[in-house]
């Protein structure tokens, strides 16, 4: 995460609610309590902090394995580090003139190489020294809790800490890759997306199980990277909550790329008899594909299985169910909060973090004893997670979304109207690649006059994305959006475009 070094005497420490000390037990040592406990220093927990510090509250952050999380050294980073380089030769590649001057494929080992440097050669010093300056403190351990406010770590050492807390305790565990409990799974040894985004050589064959957007953004790096790959898709084209057209066109320029995308197949075993042999993967009808190794991108589950929810009467292994505040379901007293993947409310780095601002600033009012201002877009709700949230897929196109699909607004029963537009005929769009093949489509709510959704697939796109996602949370009136000019030649036209054949 971005990395602004403050003081901590810079914070400024408001008036609180008094606790009654009697609910701090007396088998805790005074320096193990804290305002707020958070469980877990990925980006979410890192930003919870990052609040309640900024509202004044001593804060200890718990971690069992890097400062960072899944996104710094398994997930977005090193993902993307392996990505951008697809993307950058594609783009040389798609221009007369500069197509010339590229030949060859990738350099794989210093694609690799570039990739550890942006996992900080899963070190995660420059984030401890984050934390300390915003005045948290890290305990390194596995945190559990214990009852009301309580929270016990298993230290490294083997020894155990008991820490309080006098306000909160947000759980921040995020989530981990779903393995199947398929036939053979435990002998085949599949990847996960930890070995996919952080393995040291290119597999001769890849086989990769899912078409969401792990499936398909690794299966881009590993074919650029020089694996024969293998898109083994269940629906019938990939990423499947978004508008068809993108995976559509994803899929058409992954086989062009050489991957082998089968769709309408369901991976019912796998089969590695020799611990160093190829493994076969077993396919709905008795088929079957052999491949190096095999990546299992088949979704996500909560981090909660030994995380003491029993102590305070949740289920195990359990989605963490929340109210827009980020309050979990079920706990009396204000004190839980589940915040980013754990909650599942939208595993996206960037809305995690966006749910922690939220949290964090909860947190801080109710410790000062202020009612909560939960209105639509009031400042302690998430209320972007129900209706803007923004993906970038980067893939080779990107595809980047905001919003509700045509599908999602027709389900949800509304006005809507969508509007289409090929991306290619924008001046902008021409001029970034020869024979640009994009497309886009706003959804537009007819009886608001406001967009519902926007979803654009083409090169470049993903820094498109924001503009979107300033109209659809911004609620901006489509009439309005008419007097927002955009640069010419830019393919950032396509608002005019897709607003011009909305009005006729
Ligand atoms: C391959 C891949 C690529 C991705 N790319 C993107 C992307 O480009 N953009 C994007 O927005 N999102 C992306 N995501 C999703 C993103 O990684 C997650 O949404 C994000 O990491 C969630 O953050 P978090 O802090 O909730 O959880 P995490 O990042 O998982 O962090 C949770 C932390 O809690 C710690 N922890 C867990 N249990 C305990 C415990 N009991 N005690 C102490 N510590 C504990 C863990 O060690 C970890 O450090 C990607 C995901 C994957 C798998
Ligand atoms: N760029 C980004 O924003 C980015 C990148 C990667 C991951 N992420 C996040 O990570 C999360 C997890 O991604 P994911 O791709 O693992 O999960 P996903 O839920 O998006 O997709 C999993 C896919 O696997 C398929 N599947 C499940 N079992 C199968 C089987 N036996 N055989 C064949 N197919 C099967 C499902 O039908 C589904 O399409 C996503 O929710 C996403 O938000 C985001």
């Amino acid at each position: 995460m971005e990395h602004t070094v403050r003081r901590a005497e810079d914070w400024p420490v408001p008036e609180y609610n008094a606790v009654p000390e009697t609910d701090i037990a007396n088998d805790i040592d005074p320096a193990d309590v804290f305002d707020v406990i958070v469980i877990g220093a990925g980006p979410v927990g890192e930003n919870v902090a990052d609040r309640t510090r900024a509202a004044g509250l001593s804060t200890a952050v718990v971690e069992s394995e890097l400062v960072g999380g899944e996104c710094s050294y398994w997930a977005c980073m090193p993902s993307k580090a392996l990505l951008r380089p697809v993307a950058a030769l594609a783009e040389a590649r798609a221009v007369a003139g500069s197509r010339e001057a590229v030949a060859g494929r990738l350099d794989a080992s210093a694609v690799l190489a570039r990739r550890d440097g942006f996992a900080s050669h899963w070190k995660d010093d420059g984030q401890v020294g984050w934390l300390d300056s915003i005045g948290a403190v890290l305990i390194r351990g596995r945190g559990r809790l214990a009852g009301v406010r309580r929270v016990h770590v298993e230290t490294p050492d083997g020894g155990s800490r008991r820490l309080a807390a006098r306000h909160a305790v947000a759980v921040c565990t995020g989530s981990d890759a779903l393995v199947p409990d398929l036939p053979g799974v435990a002998q085949a040894r599949p990847w996960t997306s930890r070995e996919a985004t952080s393995a040291h050589a290119v597999p001769g064959r890849l086989a990769v199980v899912g078409g969401g957007v792990v499936g398909v953004e690794m299966a881009t790096a590993w074919r650029a990277l020089g694996s024969e790959v293998t898109l083994l898709v269940r629906e019938t084209a990939p990423l499947p909550r978004m508008e068809p057209f993108a995976g559509e066109l994803v899929a058409a320029a992954l086989s062009d790329a050489g991957v082998t995308v089968r769709t309408g197949v369901t991976v019912t075993g796998l089969d590695r008899p020799a611990p160093d042999g190829p493994v076969s993967v077993l396919l709905d009808a008795g088929r079957q594909i052999e491949a190096d190794e095999v990546l299992l991108a088949v979704g996500r589950v909560p981090r909660t299985r030994e995380l003491g929810l029993e102590t305070v009467g949740l289920e195990p292994g359990t989605w963490l169910k929340v109210d827009d505040s980020c309050r979990v379901q079920g706990v009396d007293g204000d004190w839980l909060f589940a915040v980013g993947d754990v909650n599942r409310r939208a595993l996206l780095t960037h809305q995690g973090k966006y749910q922690a601002r939220m949290a964090g600033a909860a947190i801080g009012a109710l410790a000062r004893g202020e009612s909560l201002d939960t209105r639509p877009w009031g400042s302690h709700v998430a209320t972007a997670d129900v209706s803007a949230v923004p993906q970038v897929v980067f893939t080779e196109p990107e595809v980047a979304a905001v919003g509700m699909t045509a599908k999602e607004a027709r389900d949800a029963g509304l006005n809507a109207r969508v509007v289409d537009y090929e991306l290619g005929q924008v001046a902008g769009a021409a001029l970034f690649a020869d024979d640009y093949r994009g497309k886009a489509r706003m959804v537009v709510d007819l009886d608001r006059g406001v967009l519902l959704g926007v979803t654009f697939v083409g090169s470049g796109v993903g820094e498109l994305l924001h503009s979107a996602t300033v109209a659809v949370a911004g609620e901006v009136p489509i009439d309005r959006l008419w007097h927002a000019v955009p640069s010419y030649p830019t393919m950032s036209e396509i608002w005019l475009r897709l607003l011009e054949t909305f009005r006729g």
